[in-house]
């Protein structure tokens, strides 16, 4: 199978659990909550967004034949190293896209996979870590992993219900928004009074990285 790639890069992951860490991250086009047009933004299944997922004209981006040619890429992004490998697939949703030969020819070049998913299809086996992050209003069927990470605040969803779920880590992210004091406000008072619920920042945000 052929891959779209919007773009790929090497950086630190800068959301959840394992931010700080070295990473190549894999941005593959498309996603089945949003077309990334603006103007269909407002009436969208997902509205808010931060990511340019259309296409396959960023750096790093185009389209791979296969999974060989795709994990070469990756590799040749993460340089030399052999230890401690890391690429994070996302989008747009990966898991449009993400298969089982992929997922194979990473690991042949020792690259442990984190995934993440908006959760509205069911994750590939083989991943190493899976973030799912619940958007409101759609049916989330992946509800286990090993972070989930609630963009706050999001009317409508149901706090109780994703306790529910089966995930290691409860992590809640202020939405970079125009109000984002208010978000970041709001994440804290969850934390506050639901202490299952960890604080994550989007770290490279802060720090000038992409
Ligand atoms: C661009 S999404 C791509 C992966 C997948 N489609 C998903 O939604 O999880 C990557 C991460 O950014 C989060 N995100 C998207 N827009 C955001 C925003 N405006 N503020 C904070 N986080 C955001 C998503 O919830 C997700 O955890
Ligand atoms: N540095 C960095 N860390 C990230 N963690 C999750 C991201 C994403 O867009 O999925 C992201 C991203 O876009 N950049
Ligand atoms: S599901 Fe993820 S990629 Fe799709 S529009 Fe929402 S945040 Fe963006
Ligand atoms: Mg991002």
């Amino acid at each position: 199978m052929s891959y779209a790639v919007k773009e790929a890069f090497l950086t630190l992951q800068g959301e959840g659990v394992q931010a700080g860490s070295r990473a190549v991250f894999l941005r593959f086009a498309g996603c089945n909550l949003w077309s990334g047009r603006e103007q269909d933004r407002s009436t969208a299944q997902c509205n808010f967004c931060d990511t340019d997922f259309v296409g396959i004209d960023g750096p790093g981006g185009g389209k791979f034949a296969n999974a060989d040619a795709l994990s070469s890429h990756v590799e040749a992004l993460w340089g030399e190293e052999r230890d401690f490998r890391l690429v994070v697939i996302t989008g747009g949703e990966p898991m449009l896209q993400l298969d089982k030969a992929l997922i194979d020819a990473l690991h042949a070049r020792d690259f442990r996979v984190a995934v993440e998913s908006n959760g509205t299809i069911a994750a590939t086996p083989g991943i190493d870590w899976l973030c799912v992050s619940p958007k409101a209003g759609t049916e989330v069927v992946q509800r286990s992993g090993d972070e989930l990470k609630l963009v706050w605040p999001q009317p409508g969803i149901d706090l109780a219900d994703l306790e529910g779920w089966d995930f290691r880590h409860y992590l809640v992210q202020p939405m970079d928004c125009a109000d984002g004091q208010a978000a970041v406000d709001a994440a804290i008072s969850l934390v506050m009074e639901r202490p299952l619920w960890r604080l994550t920042l989007q770290g490279h945000k802060i720090v000038g990285l992409k």
